[in-house]
């Protein structure tokens, strides 16, 4: 097992006050075995390799905690359109298209893009979930997968199926990179009798729930019209939030809804990009956390965003805040723990989002000696408002690097390019 030592500027996530100006980053393996100032790790401590990076930031690697990772082939599709005729009208009928093969190279495209860009967990809910992990595995990262389900009769039950399939093949595979949550789509897609099955198959696993809550008016107006109440409501009622849940979206919620949030320890899947592009409204972000709901961050597909650079979903996070609430709305730091330490805690990865010892070592280095970053008033403060995503230099994932100086170790990024270039054109024409 390889010991490696990296010098830099430390940002362990593990509390406000923690920052190494001139620090070091002890791994041995796949873990951490000590952060701190510069010559704190242990006595002893032989390094095969030290990776002197000391104009760069070192922090853990993003967490994207709301993907739908092959929708890159949809990038520039489908654009300036509410959600439901874009769902309806573009997306799925272009989904219907793709096959395993296709999912494959989009998620492929969509770990190259994540990775230039820092991200090093995802969570990701979409079909063909097996395909995906083996995209997952072959890039060396890390993901929460869960199978998308839609309906509740031959489509929902088939997909059910594959997702218990897909638990049970790959839930902590990859040295414990995959886990497996259960995807059932929404509330407005999926009916209540089957929805309490998909729940009683994730708590008989012992698996989490990944859904799109309460994401847009026309959500919260169905829902009212179907069971006469809130999206948060029905589901609760339905005892789906007696388990862990990952809960996408969130945007329209009552006082009500939050506190139900926060009693059932829901966690929330923030999505600020995705939910302007399509006019879905601004997410009550700060009313959650202050009841204590963990929030997260999310890009939503490629499709809906249009990118999956988890840099530029930090900056819109904390800009569209200070709009809607003051300009004292979600600090800077707070959005790097949406980010980091609120992401691996809302998919259940409990050993990553903040450098540790005993933690997995993923990390990232973000290039700090250019002129976007001085003066160095605030490492935060540049992280969630100057930085992007090219500042990226190397990206470490379980203790192995799969990008180094910018150059993708897991990857072949020309090729995946052009398959994906490939495999969504010739959709498109089908659709003509
Ligand atoms: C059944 S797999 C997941 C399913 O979700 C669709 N999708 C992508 N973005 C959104 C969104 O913002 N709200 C609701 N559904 C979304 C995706 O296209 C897949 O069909
Ligand atoms: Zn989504």
């Amino acid at each position: 097992m390889a010991k490696l030592l990296l010098r830099g500027m430390v940002l362990p996530m593990s509390g406000a006050e923690d920052f190494y100006p001139q620090g070091e980053v002890a791994v041995d393996g796949d873990r951490i075995v000590s952060v701190g100032a510069k010559g704190s790790a242990p006595r002893g401590f032989e390094p095969d390799r030290l990776l002197d990076r000391s104009n760069d930031v070192i922090m853990p690697g993003l967490i994207n905690t709301h993907t739908h990772a092959a929708m890159t082939l949809l990038r520039g599709y489908a654009d300036d359109l509410p959600l439901m005729p874009w769902l309806e009208d573009k997306v799925w009928p272009f989904e219907a298209k793709l096959s395993d093969e296709d999912i494959y190279w989009g998620t492929m495209l969509a770990l190259t893009e994540m990775i230039r860009s820092g991200t090093t967990t995802m969570s990701d809910m979409y079909a063909s979930m097996d395909r995906v992990a083996e995209a997952v595995l072959s890039a060396g990262t890390r993901a929460a997968l869960a199978r998308g389900m839609i309906g509740s009769a031959a489509n929902g039950l088939q997909a059910l199926r594959e997702n218990i399939e897909l638990y049970r093949a790959c839930h902590r595979a990859g040295e414990g990179r995959l886990r497996v949550m259960f995807g059932p789509h929404a509330p407005y897609t999926c009916p209540g009798d089957f929805l309490q099955r998909v729940k009683s198959e994730a708590e008989s696993l012992g698996a989490g729930i990944h859904i799109h809550v309460a994401e847009t008016e026309a959500e919260i107006e169905t829902i009212r019209q179907e069971h006469g109440r809130t999206p948060v409501q029905w589901l609760n009622d339905l005892g789906l939030f007696d388990g862990p849940v990952l809960a996408a979206h969130c945007v329209h919620l009552t006082p009500a809804d939050m506190e139900i949030l926060a009693e059932k320890q829901v966690c929330v899947a923030h999505n600020p990009e995705s939910n302007m592009k399509l006019n879905s409204g601004t997410a009550p972000v700060p009313e959650l956390t202050r009841r204590g709901v963990v929030v997260s961050l999310g890009t939503d597909g490629a499709s809906s965003n249009n990118n999956l650079d988890l840099f530029g979903e930090m900056r819109s996070a904390a800009l569209q805040q200070k709009l809607r609430v003051d300009s004292s709305a979600l600090p800077a730091y707070e959005v790097l723990e949406m980010a980091t330490v609120k992401g691996a805690r809302a998919l259940g990865f409990e050993e990553v989002g903040m450098l540790a010892p005993g933690f997995k070592a993923d990390l990232i280095t973000v290039d700090f000696d250019q002129p976007h970053f001085y003066p160095r008033f605030s490492i935060p403060a540049h992280l969630v408002y100057a930085a992007h995503a090219g500042d990226v230099r190397d990206v470490m994932v379980n203790g192995r690097m799969i990008m180094e100086e910018r150059r993708l170790l897991s990857l072949d990024e020309k090729k995946i390019c052009a398959e994906a270039e490939k495999r969504a054109k010739g959709i498109a024409r089908e659709l003509l």
